[in-house]
């Protein structure tokens, strides 16, 4: 069998045309667009890829972009200082501080500071504890999108058995929460998991969120199953002073052996942007006392 190629760049670039459709009537209703405010802290280079892809994203949905770049040394206070200042601002419907932090910033602190209305990373402990309940919340945009992309490919999910490797507050326990709400039996695997390949083989869907390479292999894969494959790591490429970016999966013998899988990139990692605007667009109307808009 070769796998379905799930198409998480294609599948975001609709999504976020349907949140395009959405901004003028918010627009109209509140005399202003949505506005998310990104935060970064220090020049890591990764993490100003991503502010930059972000900020492109956001302004492309018709949406306010607001960017913040602090330099490395900004100390804890008056990054809460700006956070509280963000909390107070009207125009801001979505607050994001790009992790990682630099080591003398204390990260919980940070996030605990976020309003959990405007917490459209879904990292805040209301918004963590409303998921875990069952109740309105911003749920954490890999994990959502990931759910959406397992929703177009196999629809229905209940019953299906969903192992998730790695237990991270920001994807793998989300991520958990989110499919045991659709019906899934659940696991929850990660570094100390016996038998992980065994575990791994009784998988319809499998969720690869450890930040390992290449670490789930082709005969881990029960045939037919679904690959989400979360990973993102930067290794050596082919030619000398060269990297590229690959999964979690070894991705050739799981696509082997796999009915769907997602590749990296264009798997998940678009899918992370486009709900991140997704996000923007619900705090908005919750913010404006609007009802959700439909069909995101
Ligand atoms: N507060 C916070 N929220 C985040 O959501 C957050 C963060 N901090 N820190 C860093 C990680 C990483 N992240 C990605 C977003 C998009 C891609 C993405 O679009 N990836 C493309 C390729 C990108 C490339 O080529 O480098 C893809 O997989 O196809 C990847 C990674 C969000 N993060």
């Amino acid at each position: 069998m070769t796998a379905r190629i799930i198409d998480g760049k294609a599948f975001a670039a609709g999504l976020r045309a349907r949140l395009a459709a959405r901004v003028p009537s918010f627009v109209e209703k509140t005399g202003r667009a949505p506005g998310l405010a990104v935060v970064l802290v220090g020049e890591d280079p990764a993490s100003q890829v991503y502010v930059r892809s972000k900020h492109k994203a956001t302004v492309e949905a018709g949406m306010q972009s607001f960017e913040h770049r602090l330099p490395a040394e900004t100390s804890q206070q008056a990054l809460l200082d700006l956070v509280a200042a963000l909390n107070a601002d009207d125009s801001v419907d979505g607050i994001l501080v790009q992790l990682p932090l630099p080591p003398h910033i204390d990260d919980k602190a940070v996030l605990a500071a976020i309003d959990p209305a405007k917490d459209v990373d879904g990292f805040h402990v209301v918004n963590a504890g409303r998921l875990a309940v069952g109740e309105e919340a911003l749920v954490p945009c890999t994990p959502l999108g990931s759910l959406m992309l397992l929703q177009d490919a196999l629809g229905d999910l209940s019953g299906l058995h969903a192992v998730v490797i790695g237990r991270s507050n920001i994807v793998g326990k989300p991520m958990a929460q989110l499919l045991l709400q659709q019906s899934c039996t659940v696991t929850i695997a990660h570094s100390r998991t016996k038998d992980l390949p065994g575990i791994v083989r009784l998988a319809d869907i499998v969720v690869a969120a450890v930040g390992r390479a290449e670490m789930v292999r082709g005969d881990w894969i029960k045939p037919g199953a679904t690959v989400i494959d979360v990973g993102i790591n930067r290794v050596p490429g082919a030619e000398p002073g060269k990297t590229k970016l690959v999964g979690d999966c070894a991705y050739d013998e799981c696509a082997a052996v796999a009915g769907a899988i997602t590749p990296v990139p264009g798997g998940v990692g678009p899918m992370t942007i486009a709900c991140l605007l997704r996000n923007t667009l619900v705090a908005a109307h919750r913010r404006a006392g609007l009802s959700d808009p439909e069909g995101l």
